[in-house]
């Protein structure tokens, strides 16, 4: 077993079903890992080892199935918001390294950093015809913070704008999802899907889990706590960008239909989808959006 300080801090190894994968270390021992398919985060260690996200263990590695878990972007559309396939394509394709990174920020110095990009295809333009370039830059700062950057530009040269809708579909692991409660959502209008995506009003001072829940809530604030109360641990979200969030819990029933994802997993995750879903995002020939989530953890409960 070689020692931390023999592990390289960025390393591209074999994954599951010999898909290639990057792996990012700290000193302090957390770490992430990203698929090239579909620029999938599928791991974030704390520095304990222990693993924050969910990844289903039926999770199928297989192309064009989208891995069950981690982090799955949803671009160029979100859910059923448009004519694409369910969160659109970005999921299912393979991405590659950034060759020719932007130069790095000036902090940069103790975080580990990869730049994975996707561009339009032959094949995309038939079903998308819009001409983009999207890299995504993961970093894994020195406390262990895992932060997802989109910077996606319209390279098309027909004069064409393209609009579209967004979210980073985050999995965390959750040790009861009845003992989990999510603050920062509270007040806020949301969309529920479970309800044919009728507009509401959270009522509640946080949100807790008896049964599925599916919504979008709308301008949100930049931050949320997911608290874990078996673990006294609060998984907080910052984002940028991104103005909506999604809620989802499958529960029991949708559990059990789903190949991808075990009957009783549900217990154990919750998505938090930092989004752009209410207006979408319109971008004209030249022009470049920027949508950000920051990831990190604290060894208690914060308080409300
Ligand atoms: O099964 P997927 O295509 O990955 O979608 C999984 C879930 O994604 C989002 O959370 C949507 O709000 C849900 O309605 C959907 O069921």
């Amino acid at each position: 077993m070689s020692s931390s300080s023999e592990r390289k801090p960025l390393e591209v190894v074999k994954g599951v079903n010999g898909l290639d994968k990057v792996v990012l270390r700290q000193v302090n021992g957390t770490s992430a890992e990203v698929y090239l398919y579909g620029a999938h985060v599928t791991s974030w260690k704390n520095e304990h080892g222990e693993e924050l996200l969910f990844l289903s263990s039926k999770a199928i590695f297989k192309p064009p199935k989208p891995i069950r878990g981690g982090i799955p972007i949803c671009f160029p559309q979100f859910s059923n918001l448009g004519a694409l396939d369910q969160h659109g394509f970005a999921r299912n394709r393979f991405w590659t390294f950034d060759d020719d990174p932007p130069p790095l920020p000036p902090d940069a110095n103790h975080k580990v950093i990869t730049d994975l990009i996707l561009r339009s295809t032959i094949e995309d333009l038939k079903i998308w015809p819009y001409s983009f370039e999207y890299r995504l830059r993961i970093t894994l700062g020195p406390g262990g913070e895992l932060m997802l950057t989109s910077r996606i530009r319209n390279t098309g040269t027909d004069g064409k704008p393209f609009t579209f809708s967004f979210a980073y579909h985050t999995y965390f692991s959750v040790s009861d999802i009845s003992e989990v409660r999510v603050e920062g959502l509270e007040t806020l209008d949301y969309l529920d899907n479970c309800q044919k995506r009728e507009r509401f009003t959270e009522q509640g001072d946080s949100i807790t889990f008896e049964s599925e829940v599916d919504r979008i809530y709308l301008s949100t604030p930049t931050k949320i706590a997911v608290m874990d109360h078996e673990k006294k641990r609060t998984l907080v979200m910052r984002k940028d960008g991104l103005p909506d969030a999604v809620v989802w819990n499958p529960w029991d029933k949708k559990a059990k239909a789903m190949v991808d994802f075990g009957d009783d997993e549900y217990k154990h995750m919750l998505c938090v989808e930092a989004a752009a879903v209410e207006k979408p995002i319109t971008l004209k020939p030249g022009e470049e959006w920027r949508g950000r989530q920051e990831l990190s953890t604290v060894n208690k409960l914060l308080d409300p």
